[in-house]
């Protein structure tokens, strides 16, 4: 059995080899010449599974059998055309979803120290409130943030069940109310629900001054260039950008103007990109009718820092940078790519910040103890996700 994996999807050779000789390639250069003689790939996002590259690899004689994505977005596999030709599918329905919550926080309280403002004085807008923006929604909550959600499709399917939308209002409704707008939607291009420029040109130029637009879903969900106008021309706008258009050769103009932009970066923590390695693991062995040997614990090291103390001195938000930065500072993912893109242009800058991504872990895996006059920080550092010992 031949297993062609993303040479990005870490833990390949200690998941996949149990099962098969295991061949890594570079996600770009995955084509269908490379499944010819492949029963199973194994992809992150950046490989385009098409309806071209199956068709071509099949009339090549490719018995491919099984595609897992150790992602959540699945807008870069044809589906039905793999189930056309009997081939299974699998992804890793919110593995990194933590990871982007961490970056989210990380980049408003990051935004809120540079700027001079603080989190509690905003209401917070999510669009898309699944695996990320349900959690963001419960740990922003949590943090007795103000917050307002928007999610039709979810609204439309709610019932027995299903978890609870009331309360959730329109786009149009969000974007006149909320501080902050945190775009967590997948990239759908047709239906009643088509993501594809979501936030168009018109939504943007409706957007108020001074309002944080945050996206870490998909780039293709904002219209980049009617952003980048807006930022140019009126400059009364805060971006944070973790997703784009065209990746890796992105927008240069629009990473200059956003305040914070990062390379597709939002769910790179080891816990997030090991527990999609382990998902499709898990369904590779469950379509191969093999129970699994390694669970996701044999694969993950205790994390370089693993606990903090707090005493007296440091108010709420200041606390909670500090410690969501001892595990997560977006500073260095955003200096980086300033820094890649300079050195190698902006494609190449990109990737690379990617494929040499640093070591990173969950806010989870902090364990934050708390003296006798701190106290009073546990609610928010709990409710941040921290776990909080007194
Ligand atoms: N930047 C990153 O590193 C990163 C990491 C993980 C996921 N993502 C992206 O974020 C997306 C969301 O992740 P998830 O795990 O929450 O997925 P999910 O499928 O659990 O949730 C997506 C939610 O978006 C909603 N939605 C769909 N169309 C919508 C619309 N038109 N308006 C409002 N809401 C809509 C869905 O109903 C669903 O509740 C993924 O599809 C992926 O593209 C990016
Ligand atoms: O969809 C996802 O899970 C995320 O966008 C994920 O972080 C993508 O990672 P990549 O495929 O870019 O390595």
């Amino acid at each position: 059995m031949k297993i062609v994996v993303d040479a990005n999807v870490p833990a390949a050779e200690a998941c996949f080899e149990t099962l098969g000789e295991v061949v890594r390639l570079p996600g770009r250069e995955i084509d269908a010449a490379a499944l010819r003689d492949a029963d199973a790939l194994v992809v992150r996002s950046i490989t385009r599974v098409d309806r071209t590259m199956i068709e071509a690899a099949r009339r090549a004689g490719s018995r491919l059998g099984f595609v897992g994505s150790c992602t959540i977005g699945t807008d870069h596999i044809d589906r039905e055309a793999l189930s056309e030709h009997g081939i299974a599918f699998a992804s890793a329905p919110g593995c990194n979803a933590e990871a982007v919550v961490d970056y989210v926080l990380a980049s408003l309280l990051t935004l809120a120290e540079r700027e001079g403002w603080q989190l509690a004085s905003r209401r917070v807008g999510i669009v898309g409130v699944g695996n990320v923006g349900g959690r963001l929604l419960g740990r922003l909550t949590a943090m007795g943030i103000d917050c307002l959600a928007c999610d039709p499709p979810r609204v439309e399917l709610q019932g027995v069940g299903r978890p609870a939308t009331a309360g959730f209002v329109d786009l149009d409704t969000l974007v006149d109310a909320c501080d902050v707008i945190c775009l967590h939607t997948p990239l759908v291009r047709r239906g009643p629900h088509a993501t594809y420029h979501l936030l168009d040109a018109q939504r943007i130029s409706a957007l108020a001054p001074d309002t944080v637009l945050l996206n870490a879903g998909r780039g293709d969900c904002v219209d980049g260039a009617a952003l980048r106008q807006r930022l140019a021309g009126q400059a009364d706008l805060t971006a944070v950008l973790d997703v784009w258009e065209t990746e890796p050769a992105i927008d240069t103009a629009l990473a200059d103007l956003a305040a914070i932009a990062t390379p597709h970066v939002a769910g790179y923590s080891l816990d997030g990109k090991l527990r999609g390695t382990h998902q499709v693991y898990h369904a590779l062995c469950r379509h191969l009718g093999l129970s699994t040997r390694l669970t996701l614990e044999d694969l993950l090291p205790p994390p370089a820092v693993s606990r903090l103390a707090l005493n007296a001195g440091l108010a709420p938000e200041e606390a909670l940078r500090l410690c969501l930065r001892s595990v997560y500072d977006v500073r260095r993912d955003h200096d980086s790519l300033r820094r890649e893109s300079r050195r190698q242009g902006m494609a190449q800058g990109f990737d690379a910040c990617r494929a040499g991504y640093p070591l990173r872990r969950e806010a989870a895996t902090l364990v934050v103890e708390l003296g006798a006059e701190a106290g009073h920080l546990a609610p928010l550092l709990r409710g941040a996700g921290l776990h909080v010992v007194d």
